[in-house]
């Protein structure tokens, strides 16, 4: 192998790489295996999406991503790096938005709040993150109010901003869109596209709503079976920019929507 095809090779490290996870609750009689063997990657500047049946273990999966949860078998890395515990290069955003901001806190003390455990970072250096990140969901003037003075919606680009303020190497989203109405749900399916080319980042979307997983992702992964395996690794090749309306109505997304739905139709029997 030449010396040139070496450097390609460390160049192209996926930004995450996921190598035969497993997951059992329990011990004994109670264990419970969740997560069979789990292998993937995810690249810089790609947008994965998860879908799978309802307890299938999605949540589990991204919750040992993120080192918030010890697999039973296998390995996580960011980069080089294992994960055995929250890494620095990587940030959460929570379906629950409402529970994960602080209430008596000011949107722009929200999202400088976990700014303050990065190292190196000065008071007006978080300030100015803070300040940028919330302009690119929208919210630039809306730093001074507190969380419950904004809509859901508002208030679930404040918990997005917060993870950008991070600037991670990889985001991921657990159904970051669930609660909040239809328009308002598009709204922050363009601007998750929005962020992730400006923010150059590896976005890990779990989501319910196949339509979404395809909208979203420049590759689909649909888990599914007990336990819960990768039954189909599904590429999206749909150009950007995308539109709600345009690439909605195309052939190639309703054949692939369609594609995605029966994969998990199929598997669940
Ligand atoms: N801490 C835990 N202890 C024991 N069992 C658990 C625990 N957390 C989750 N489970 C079980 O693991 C299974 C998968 O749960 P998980 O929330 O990961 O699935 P999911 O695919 O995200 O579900 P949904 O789509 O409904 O949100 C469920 O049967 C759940 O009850």
């Amino acid at each position: 192998m030449t010396q040139l095809t070496v450097e390609k090779e460390q160049l192209v490290r996926p930004a995450l790489t996921v190598s035969g996870i497993s997951k059992t609750y329990g011990t004994g009689a109670e264990a419970r295996q969740i997560l069979g063997d789990i292998t993937f990657e995810a690249y810089d500047n790609e947008t994965v999406s998860i879908v799978g049946p309802s307890g299938a273990g999605k949540t589990t999966l991204l919750r040992c991503l993120a080192g918030l949860l010890e697999p039973t078998s296998g390995t996580v890395h960011l980069r080089d790096q294992l994960v055995t515990s929250p890494p620095e290069q990587l940030a959460v955003v929570f379906q629950d938005y409402s529970r994960s901001l602080m209430p008596w806190l000011t949107v722009q003390a929200n999202v400088e709040l976990p700014l303050r455990g990065k190292a190196g970072l000065t008071k007006t250096e978080r300030h100015e993150r803070a300040r940028e990140s919330l302009e690119s969901v929208g919210l630039g003037s809306s730093g001074k109010l507190y969380p419950w003075q904004l809509s859901g919606g508002m208030q679930q680009r404040v918990a997005i901003a917060r993870a950008l303020a991070y600037q991670p190497t990889v985001l991921l989203m657990d159904e970051p869109f669930a609660s909040v109405d239809a328009q308002t749900r598009s709204d922050l399916e363009d601007l998750t596209h929005r962020i992730k080319a400006r923010y150059n980042m590896t976005i890990l979307l779990v989501t319910h709503d196949i339509e979404e997983s395809v909208y979203l992702g420049d590759r689909v992964i649909v888990m599914s079976g007990t336990p819960t395996t990768v039954t189909e690794i599904v590429p999206v090749d749909i150009p950007y920019p995308r539109d709600q309306i345009t690439t909605k109505s195309t052939r190639e997304f309703a054949e692939l929507r369609a594609h995605v739905l029966s994969q998990i139709r199929t598997t669940t029997g």
